[in-house]
């Protein structure tokens, strides 16, 4: 059991990368997603059922922990890992992005943000101090530093001004957490889509120091082609021996497209949030399972899919339970989105470690229709 945290290249293809990622509670194999776990869970699905899906770390959210059950209480009940019953690494979220994007009554100042909280109104503050109290509270494997993800559009001055006040927050970030054997901190790279920014951003995260590396500020409404344009870029500033994480990322062709150009990790509520609401993603394309076309289909999602719904259920009897509102539903379509998601993974690793990614992304893009299948 290593007490260290490190990373391992063991293979690349171009600028894609494969290695391995060593925690005190388990290894990370890169490139990898992450399921979100927010509330302390999966939606919809049991811990030991996503780790049944591939998955070797979930994603924690500061500001939702922070605000219920608090992290104090967690840390009282023994951490998050014991909390949600997951021993493998959690990553948690520094929850800047969430305040900008859920809490109500925000006042930004240099020392952090107060806000309400957008479940019962109460008074609190994030700060990057704060922020690394809660995360060490939690316990989690990989903090994130507390930093501020500009809203689109943004004009170059505010994004410049946002981006200068993350790499402050990123210092005091680095020196709250002090020195912690077997934990991690990663750095947040701001700068928009402008390459001046990115590029001011990336040496100021290098010259404080991380054990790994995020790409942020994307995912926010630029568009896929915006993005792979600063992704064309923007992973090679960042140090080649650390993990590269983008945040928030994605659909899989955005994933496919971020692994082709450098990243290491991603998270995204995508594949479980879509479960909820009916829509499957396949090696073939989407399946809206809502849609009349499925209410006499026995087939599965997809036939080549090994997952329990793929396994023992048509399309049929999915989108009846939709319809009805029934809770398989959501269970049933997260469980296969999270296993499509990382059979997905594995077979980038697997392409990359042959040298035969082009050829994994070229098979990849032939098989997807477009539309509903
Ligand atoms: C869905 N798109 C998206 N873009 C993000 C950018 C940041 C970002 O720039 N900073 C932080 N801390 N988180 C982000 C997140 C949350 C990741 N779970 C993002 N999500
Ligand atoms: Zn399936």
């Amino acid at each position: 059991m290593t007490q260290r945290f490190s990373f391992t290249l063991n293979a690349t293809d171009g600028k894609a990368r494969t290695g391995v990622i060593q925690t005190p509670r388990g290894e990370i194999r890169t490139p990898a997603f992450m399921p979100v776990g927010t509330a302390a869970t999966v939606k919809a699905m049991l811990p030991e059922n996503v780790r049944a899906t591939g998955a070797d770390i979930l994603l924690g959210n500061t500001y939702h922990l922070m605000l219920r059950p608090t992290a104090e209480r967690i840390d009282r009940l023994g951490g998050l890992h014991k909390f949600m019953n997951w021993d493998r690494p959690i990553l948690t979220d520094s929850g800047g992005f969430q305040v900008m994007s859920l809490a109500a009554l925000r006042k930004l100042t240099e020392e952090g943000v107060r806000f309400s909280s957008h479940i019962d109104g109460s008074k609190h503050m994030l700060s990057p101090e704060r922020s690394m109290e809660i995360q060490r509270l939690l316990g989690s494997d990989i903090v994130m530093c507390f930093d501020e993800c500009p809203a689109l559009p943004a004009s170059e001055e505010t994004v410049a001004a946002s981006m200068r006040l993350s790499m402050r927050w990123a210092e005091r970030s680095k020196a709250a957490f002090g020195d912690r054997p077997g934990h991690a901190l990663f750095g947040i790279q701001q700068g928009g889509v402008t390459k001046d920014l990115r590029a001011e951003s990336a040496e100021a995260l290098r010259a404080i120091g991380f054990d790994g590396y995020a790409v942020g500020g994307l995912a926010v409404g630029e568009g896929q082609e915006a993005m792979f344009g600063v992704l064309d870029y923007a992973p090679d500033m960042l140090p080649e021996d650390k993990p590269r994480y983008l945040m928030g990322v994605g659909k899989p062709d955005d994933i496919v497209g971020a692994v082709e150009r450098g990243i290491d990790m991603m998270d995204c509520v995508l594949p479980s949030r879509s479960g909820r609401t009916g829509q499957a993603w396949t090696r073939r394309g989407q399946v809206n399972i809502k849609n009349a076309r499925h209410m006499d289909d026995p087939r599965p999602l997809d036939e080549t899919c090994t997952c329990p719904a793929c396994r023992s259920y048509s399309r049929a009897y999915l989108h009846h339970v939709f319809r009805a509102g029934e809770m398989i539903s959501g269970m049933l379509l997260t469980w296969h989105n999270l296993h499509y998601y990382q059979e997905l993974m594995q077979g980038l690793r697997t392409a990359i470690a042959a040298g035969k990614l082009a050829d994994f992304v070229r098979d990849f893009h032939a098989l997807r229709a477009e539309g509903d299948i």
